[in-house]
């Protein structure tokens, strides 16, 4: 497993070692002593898993407030993601900064989402899976949100007019979001 830092302190994007055959492939999709080595000591508790049936489905951009804040690691299984991240420690030199990856079922790529993060994707291709482990248990009460297209945050998206539920429509933006992280 190759695991490279980022320009966002915490964020890092992980590279499994994958072994080949004429079977197909075995590879190890998760090993905690490798993530200890760079200081990710924490305690998964919950497994996720969408499916976005279209092309240009966004979920996001999404985080839980403390004491609920999670660390995500996320992976896609069948097609490919924009997968996002924000930073939102007030403390941070990088704070309202975003950074983008591509993950996919073909590059097998994971993105290890710090708590203080908010989190996002948008799909590339139609019937996109996503999975992801998380430390923290889902709360409806801490669950928020903020606008995908904030232009204070400047994303730069692979789609104009995405695919959004009701919720994430509503989101504020940054400057109005509420964030309790340390
Ligand atoms: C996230 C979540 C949702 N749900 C329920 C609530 C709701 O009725 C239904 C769909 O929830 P959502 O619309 O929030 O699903 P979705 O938009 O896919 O939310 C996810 O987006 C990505 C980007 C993330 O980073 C995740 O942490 C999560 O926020 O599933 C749970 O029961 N447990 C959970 O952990």
């Amino acid at each position: 497993m190759k695991v490279q830092s980022t320009s966002l302190d915490g964020v890092y994007l992980l590279e499994p070692t994958v072994y080949e055959d004429d079977r197909g492939f075995f590879m190890e999709s998760y090993n905690d002593k490798v993530l200890a080595e760079y200081g990710i000591t924490c305690q998964f508790v919950q497994d996720n898993h969408s499916l976005s049936r279209k092309t240009g489905t966004l979920r996001g951009m999404h985080y839980q407030l403390e004491p609920y804040a999670q660390t995500k690691l996320v992976r896609v299984i069948r097609g490919s993601i924009f997968d996002v991240v924000i930073d939102l420690r007030p403390n941070s030199k990088t704070y309202g900064r975003w950074e983008g990856f591509e993950l996919s079922a073909g590059n097998k790529r994971q993105l290890l989402v710090p708590r203080g993060f908010a989190h996002g994707f948008c799909t590339l291709e139609p019937n996109t899976e996503v999975l992801y482990k998380v430390d923290q248990y889902y709360s409806h009460p801490h669950d928020r949100g903020i606008r995908w297209d904030d232009p204070e945050i400047g994303i730069i998206w692979p789609v104009v007019s995405p695919i959004l539920s009701e919720k994430d429509r509503q989101h504020p933006f940054l400057r109005d979001a509420e964030i309790n992280f340390r």
